[in-house]
């Protein structure tokens, strides 16, 4: 059985308030076309003027308006909801950890993944340092949906492929981001590509898209990618929603014509 699923593109503020308004209007679109499951971008809920400000807003986990909010709404339209990340607060007071939660349709708390590769990038007048901020996950995070085993990474986790590798055999990776413009340019989609045609599964992937308050600009192009490898639909810049069917038929035509999954020797 075919099943909908939906990418949220942002353009995330400094504001949460502000931003639940626009995920609450972009998920509503989603679940208007179908989507049994929406996945929201990294940072959705806050890009900060600075790095640190996200740590101002970061919640316990169970409890806070970000995640009241995302349990209220995977109930009330009955879908799975992978929210991009959150900041949960960590054990250092300086420090967040880059989450992703995810909604039942009841509305219960169903998986967490927290991301594992923290970004560094200097280039410029261009410098990231994720680490300085973030508190890095130790875990895998793979959980089961109607159409088979979802596996979770965040962003810059899409550069290590033994993370995929490490997951098992899943129907759907779902990677939020939030992709600088110069990197995603160059490396975005061939990245995205490899890990679906390597894995031999759908990957779908939301990411932030524009210029932020902070100067920060983005490079968009959420995309939903068959197990062939195909660009099955994409959004290059903007807020919006990305929608494509997950087709476990199909993935199992790829994976019975190619067997590569079987041929691994390690
Ligand atoms: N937030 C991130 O992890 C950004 C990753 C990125 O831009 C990359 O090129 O990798």
């Amino acid at each position: 059985m075919r099943h909908t699923v939906a990418a949220i593109q942002m353009i995330s503020s400094p504001s949460v308030p502000d931003n639940i308004a626009t995920a609450d209007r972009l998920v509503r679109h989603a679940a208007a076309a179908g989507a049994l499951l929406v996945l929201l971008p990294e940072y959705w809920a806050i890009m900060g003027i600075n790095d640190a400000d996200k740590v101002a807003v970061a919640e316990p986990l169970g409890q806070g308006p970000i995640q009241d909010f995302m349990a209220g709404l995977a109930k009330e339209l009955g879908i799975w909801l992978i929210g991009g990340t959150l900041p949960l607060a960590s054990s250092d007071p300086l420090k967040v950890v880059n989450t992703t939660l995810v909604y039942s349709p009841q509305g219960e708390s169903a998986g967490r993944y927290d991301k594992i590769h923290l970004f560094g990038f200097s280039q410029g007048n261009e410098s990231y340092n994720e680490s300085k901020t973030i508190v890095p996950g130790k875990n895998l995070g793979v959980l089961d949906a109607p159409f088979g085993k979802v596996g979770m990474s965040v962003c810059y986790d899409l550069r290590f492929p033994e993370l995929f590798r490490a997951m098992g055999p899943v129907s759907l990776i779902v990677l939020p981001a939030a992709f600088t413009y110069t990197t995603g340019q160059a490396h975005w989609e061939i990245l995205l590509r490899a890990r679906a045609i390597e894995n031999q599964c759908y990957v779908l992937a939301a990411a932030q898209g524009g210029m932020h308050p902070n100067g920060r600009r983005t490079w968009g192009h959420s995309m939903l990618i068959d197990p062939w490898g195909t660009v099955k639909s994409v959004l290059a810049e903007g807020e919006g929603v990305v929608t494509g069917e997950i087709d476990p038929a199909f993935m199992e035509g790829v994976r019975q014509s190619l067997p590569a999954l079987k041929h691994r020797t390690m």
